[in-house]
């Protein structure tokens, strides 16, 4: 593994706490910092790689940053990566009555982390995903809208998980499951 821990952009507190906990077994070693970095419109993938490029600017130097999205089938995917905004603004309760009168509460959530090797350098991004559907909020309401999404084959809700057993199937857990393979080989090399 790299010797100087790798910087993880975000303003989110739970993210980090969330992703120290699931590199802890790849030891993999993150520090953090919070850097007012734009989030531009776009596709998930547009969005991702543009917050990586400016940060790396900023810290002129490597870094990884995270953009998740919640996507409702029934909406074509939005809100998608603007779900902050969504939830902000209509809470977990109106986010349920977005979907009221369509045919489908299908959603999935989206994780994306991208990594840059410096300013200049094209960022690579590792995309985890969970499948399930939008359901009035359950459980404790400790991180955005972890009460809402209820995990296909669970009948549990994200909030309704202890932290391991979401760190598990999450979809931060399966985009840094491949960011880990690519860190490894990155050292190996
Ligand atoms: O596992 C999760 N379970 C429940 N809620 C979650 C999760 N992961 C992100 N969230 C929320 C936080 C924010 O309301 C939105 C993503 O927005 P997003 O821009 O990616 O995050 P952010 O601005 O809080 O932190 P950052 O500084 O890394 O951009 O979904
Ligand atoms: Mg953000």
């Amino acid at each position: 593994m790299a010797s100087t821990p790798l910087v993880f952009v975000t303003g989110n507190a739970m993210k980090l706490q969330e992703a120290r906990a699931i590199l802890l077994d790849a030891k993999v070693e993150i520090t953090s910092q919070d850097l007012d970095v734009p989030e531009l419109q776009g596709t998930t993938q547009e969005i991702a790689r543009e917050k990586c490029r400016r940060a790396a600017e900023i810290l002129q130097g490597p870094c990884i940053t995270e953009d998740t999205a919640l996507c409702f089938e029934a909406l074509n995917g939005l809100p998608g990566p603007y779900i902050k905004s969504f939830l902000k603004e209509l809470g977990l309760d109106g986010l349920n009555t977005l979907l009221t009168g369509f045919p489908t509460n299908a959603a999935h959530a989206l994780c994306t982390f991208a990594y840059s090797a410096g300013p200049g350098t094209e960022p690579i991004l590792f995309e985890g995903r969970t499948d399930g559907k939008i359901v009035p909020p359950r459980g404790a309401g400790k991180f955005g809208w972890n009460p809402i999404f209820e995990v296909d084959g669970t009948g549990k809700t994200f909030a309704e998980m202890t932290e391991p057993e979401k760190n598990s199937i999450s979809h931060r857990y399966r985009a840094l499951e491949k960011l880990t393979v690519f860190l490894r080989s990155q050292t190996k090399s």
